[in-house]
């Protein structure tokens, strides 16, 4: 749905700003897309090129098949048409009503008085402000207000949604109601989803891909479930960290000397990431039962993304050289990542 290849964007001035140095993403029909990224990484620059508020200095745009980068003033407006935009601060117009405010690109388009009342109608229900269709926006709630934004959004039917940080100036209990609004547009409409944020939460909520953007570059793209799971770099690592805790915690680390390399009379101490069926699996018994090792856990916990189970075990092994490695080739046979966070000495 969305192809974006080579997209570089300077801006000119006394020094000049290289905003995106090479982006290039494809974005499926239908899917939820998700771009993170810290203050200045480039994410604002990168989703306005996607419907050319902003133009790329190089580099190809493709929307719905269409290549954007090279279109007429005419033939953009009409392009844009299938572009929807929401705002982190709604960018509603004060001085008319939620219902004025849903029908004013229609009444841009020329639409009848019956047209768009026919087309907001609907969406009011969709969006859950029915009974609010004559406020005006100070007499909403910031939740209240992105639900216009959205319902205005998408008045002319778009395909692709694109939300410029739509949740950042809401509370959590509001940002998850929108989210699951997006979720749910998302489903009953098939519209491709296309989302910057700098909160990781905000991803694993409802994102199926999701791109990290650093310093004007895409550093890792991914499905959610395998960034979330194995996070390759310090960024995405940091992101994942920020709502799913996988490091033991200071208290423990400072209670023993870890050493990175084995030492004589150790315990191991190892990370056990479990995914999807294999969070079920009874490892930590099995370990017991069929190799004379004592296992403790330091640290444990179970999330989910998008329904799928996700949990954490670190654990310390303790038993004889012999034990000691029959237990490691049996954790890596089973279907979850071990990774050896060090060796602790057993007279610690
Ligand atoms: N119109 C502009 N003129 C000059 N430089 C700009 C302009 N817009 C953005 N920049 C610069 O481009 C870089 C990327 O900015 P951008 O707003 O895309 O990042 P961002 O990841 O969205 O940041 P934030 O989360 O803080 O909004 C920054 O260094 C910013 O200062």
């Amino acid at each position: 749905m969305i192809k974006l290849t080579n997209v570089t964007k300077t801006y000119v001035g006394k020094n000049d700003v290289h905003a995106l140095k090479g982006v290039s993403l494809t974005v499926e029909p239908g899917e939820i897309y998700g771009i993170i990224g810290l203050s200045g990484a480039g994410k604002s620059t990168l989703i306005r090129c996607i419907n050319m508020l902003e133009k790329p200095t190089e580099g190809s745009v493709i929307v719905d098949g269409q290549e954007l980068t090279s279109l007429s003033t005419d033939k953009l407006r009409e392009a844009r048409k299938k572009i929807g935009m929401i705002f982190q601060h709604f960018n509603l117009l004060s001085s008319r009503t939620v219902y004025d405010n849903i029908a004013f690109p229609l009444e841009l388009e020329g639409r009848s008085k019956q047209e768009i009342e026919q087309t907001i109608t609907p969406l009011l229900e969709l969006v859950g402000l029915t009974d609010k269709k004559y406020h005006y926006p100070s007499q909403l709630s910031g939740g209240q207000k992105q639900r216009v934004g959205i319902a205005r959004a998408l008045a002319n039917n778009p395909e692709v949604l694109l939300c410029d940080e739509a949740t950042s100036a809401l509370d959590p209990q509001t940002t998850k109601s929108i989210l699951e609004l997006l979720q749910d547009v998302n489903r009953k409409l098939k519209l491709t989803i296309v989302l910057i944020t700098h909160e990781m939460h905000v991803i694993k909520e409802i994102c199926h891909h999701v791109a990290v953007i650093e310093n004007g570059l895409i550093i890792e793209q991914g499905k959610v479930i395998d960034v979330f799971t194995n996070p390759q770099s310090a960024t995405a690592k940091e992101f994942v960290g920020s709502v799913i805790s996988t490091n033991l915690p200071e208290e423990i680390i400072r209670s023993f000397s870890l050493s990175p390399v084995p030492i004589p009379n150790s315990n191991i101490i190892a990370r056990l990431t479990f995914l999807g069926e294999s969070a079920n699996d009874p490892v930590i018994a099995s370990l017991i039962r069929c190799f004379d090792v004592d296992v403790s856990i330091l640290f444990g916990n179970i999330d989910y993304i998008q329904g799928n189970p996700f949990g954490i075990l670190i654990i310390s092994i303790s038993g004889n050289e012999d034990s000691l490695k029959n237990t490691m080739d049996y954790l890596n046979n089973k279907n979850l990542k071990v990774e050896v966070i060090g060796y602790v000495s057993t007279n610690d």
